[in-house]
Parts: C-alpha cells; sequence; structure tokens
C-alpha cells in the first residue's frame, strides 16, 4: 500500500475541495496549511512517511499563495538532507480566471519537487479541445503538469465545477498508481 500525502493551502476553500477530489481519488491523506503558513502537528512526519507528495495552492497574483510559499521555505529543512530524495511529486492549482497564470503556479510546485530531488507525476490526460468539447469534459482547461481547476470570481465552493473536480479524482487515482507501480511495496 503506498503512501500518498496532499499539501495544500486554500484560503476561500476552493482549493480545498479540489484536495478533496485528489484525496477521494488517490486515498492519500490531506495535510491542509494553515492561514498562518503551518502545518498541523505531525505534518512534516507525515509527509516524511508519504512515498507520493502532492502540492496544492490557489493561483493568486500569478503564483503560489504565501501561505504555501512559506511551507516550501520550511520545506528547506528536509532539503537540507534530501530527505524527500525519490519520492514521487504532483501538483494542481485553481484561480478564477480559465487561464490566470496557473502554469506560473504549477511550475513553481515543479521547481520545487526538481529541488528535492522527486519525481514529477504531470496530468496524463490529453485536453478536451475539440470543437464538440464541453466545459465539464476531462481536462477541459488542457493541462498537462497538474490539475487545474476554473473557479470564477463570484463562484462559491458548491459552484465548482464538476469536470474539473473530476479531472481532479482522476489525477489522485494516477497518482496512487504510479506509485503502486513505481515503488517498492
Ligand atoms: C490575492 C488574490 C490574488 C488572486 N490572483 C489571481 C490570479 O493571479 N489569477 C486568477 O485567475 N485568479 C486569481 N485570484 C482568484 C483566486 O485564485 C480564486 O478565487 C480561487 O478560487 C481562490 O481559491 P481558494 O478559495 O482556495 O483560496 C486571486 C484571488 C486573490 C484573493
Amino acid at each position: 500500500m503506498t503512501r500518498v500525502a496532499i499539501v495544500y493551502h486554500s484560503g476561500y476553500g476552493h482549493t480545498q475541495r479540489m484536495a478533496q477530489a485528489v484525496a477521494e481519488g488517490s486515498g492519500g491523506q490531506l495535510l491542509a496549511i494553515d492561514a498562518d503558513g503551518n502545518l498541523p502537528a505531525g505534518g512534516w512526519e507525515l509527509l516524511q512517511a508519504a512515498d507520493a507528495i502532492v502540492f496544492g495552492a490557489p493561483t493568486y497574483m500569478g503564483g503560489v499563495s504565501w501561505q504555501f510559499k512559506k511551507f516550501a521555505d520550511a520545506s528547506s529543512r528536509p532539503w537540507y538532507a534530501q530527505a524527500w530524495k525519490d519520492k514521487l511529486f504532483a501538483g494542481f492549482t485553481n484561480s478564477a480566471a480559465m487561464n490566470g497564470d496557473k502554469f506560473s503556479s504549477l511550475s513553481y510546485m515543479m521547481t520545487l519537487a526538481m529541488q528535492h530531488g522527486g519525481l514529477w507525476v504531470g496530468l496524463g490526460v490529453l485536453p478536451s479541445n475539440s470543437k464538440a468539447a464541453t466545459r465539464n469534459d476531462p481536462n477541459f482547461l488542457g493541462s498537462y503538469s497538474g490539475a487545474i481547476a476554473q473557479s470564477p470570481s463570484d463562484a462559491s465552493v458548491a459552484d465548482m465545477l464538476p469536470g474539473d473536480l473530476e479531472t481532479a479524482r482522476n489525477f489522485g487515482r494516477r497518482v496512487a498508481e504510479v506509485a503502486a507501480r513505481l515503488l517498492p511495496c
């Protein structure tokens, strides 16, 4: 049984709902970064024990939220010892605009994973980009590097689109399946 940890920040709940979808798909454990950018007690130990770490953050001002960045900076401690080397990593983000510079957030998460000596798992689903495609089709937003969701600025958490959440759920499943295939029991 592989262990997946989903470490995420969410200011207003949308990214949290996405994180829950990733957890449903992966069977992983959620680890919320709080409003001060801190992990709950036992959080670092849980990350150390994980085979796969999935990063999640809203895109704010074209990048990850400062709370996620504080967590990333604090991960310099395991980085010193390369304690997360060869773990699997993946990432997801959510923002208001269709594009909204979400890729900047995913790109940062990939860089963080590489600094830790990890192996990156992308979305692995072709985009639904034909004329016939509709908004709730798999990967309608057309990401390759990780899962993304769009929550319009006036959308409540309950308004999040089922297609984006299903894409996140399938992404979680993929991370768990890749971990089971690549990592020794
Ligand atoms: C400070 C701030 C900056 C934001 N910057 C962006 C942005 O660069 N691009 C975008 O598309 N949406 C942006 N948004 C919208 C959020 O990404 C969006 O509301 C998202 O659903 C928030 O996720 P959360 O509920 O998990 O905090 C911003 C929101 C805030 C509060």
